[in-house]
């Protein structure tokens, strides 16, 4: 097995904490934002964020984390502005967190760990007509990346958090709906750090602009104790593992430059 075909195994082992990156990839993710090394870029314009609740479809365990999707064949959740210059649709939100608060996030901000961090997948619907096809371009996806730290109850939140017993297992799908995303964004979203990067789960492919909140949400010690309490693994497997820890170890910035909003 060549070093190549073992980082190719590496990645697509279940737990693969992909320690390497992508053969020849020189744009990975998750990285590390250092502050004093970001670019004040006045042309970035605010993030401009159009949802629909009734567009939410469903909240399932895909075996690494809980998925909520919407119906994306239609221009009803939009993101514009910020860095991009085309119109990207959301297509699903979801998260990543640690067995403790200590850790759990992707991202880190001067080395700084969030207990959890969430994703809302967005591709460019100017350019191609489904998901699939974005996920392998440049400048296909845009991920909003937004860190969760513990502290009071998110209202918006629970009616999620209330969901996630009845998809403990992978591969288990229930019907959600009336959920609204943008009330999981942070009160100010015009600050934030953006760099172009990669999918931090297969197919890790480089066609990501990352938008990463520089402003956190709160959720409860209780709320985040409940995402522990999903699985890895499905109702036939004997051995059941709790699903935490499900975050990419940080990749080399590789000279890259991260851009600010703000200064
Ligand atoms: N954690 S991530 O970068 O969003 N990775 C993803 N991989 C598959 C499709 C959606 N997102
Ligand atoms: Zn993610």
């Amino acid at each position: 097995l060549s070093a190549q075909g073992a980082e190719r195994l590496m990645n697509l082992h279940p737990m693969w904490q992909g320690p390497l990156a992508v053969p020849g990839g020189d744009r990975q993710s998750p990285i590390d934002i250092v502050v004093r090394k970001s670019v004040l870029d006045t042309e970035l314009k605010p993030l401009k964020t159009t949802y629909d609740p009734k567009t939410c479809q469903q909240i399932w365990n895909n075996g690494y984390s809980f998925l909520v999707e919407y119906d994306d064949t239609t221009d009803k959740n939009t993101l514009k502005g910020g860095p991009l210059q085309d119109t990207f649709r959301l297509c699903q939100f979801h998260f990543h967190w640690g067995e403790t608060n200590d850790w759990g996030s992707e991202h880190t901000v001067d080395r700084r760990l969030f207990p959890a961090e969430l994703h809302l997948v967005h591709w460019n619907a100017d350019r191609y007509s489904l998901f699939e096809e974005a996920v392998m371009e440049d400048n296909g996806l845009a991920v909003i990346g937004v860190f969760l730290k513990v502290g009071k109850r998110h209202e918006g939140l629970q009616k999620l958090v209330d969901a996630l017993p009845t998809i403990r297992h992978k591969d288990s799908v229930v019907e959600f709906t009336c959920f609204d995303p943008g009330c999981l964004l942070p009160a100010n979203t015009d600050d934030y750090w953006t760099y172009h990067g990669s999918l931090t789960t297969p197919p890790l492919t480089e066609s990501v602009t990352w938008i990463v909140m520089k402003q956190h949400i709160e959720v409860s010690h209780d709320q985040l104790a409940v995402f522990r309490s999903l699985l890895f693994t499905s109702a036939e497997e004997e051995v059941q593992k709790s699903m935490v820890n499900n975050f990419r170890v940080q990749q080399p910035l590789r000279g890259r430059t991260v851009r600010s909003s703000f200064t």
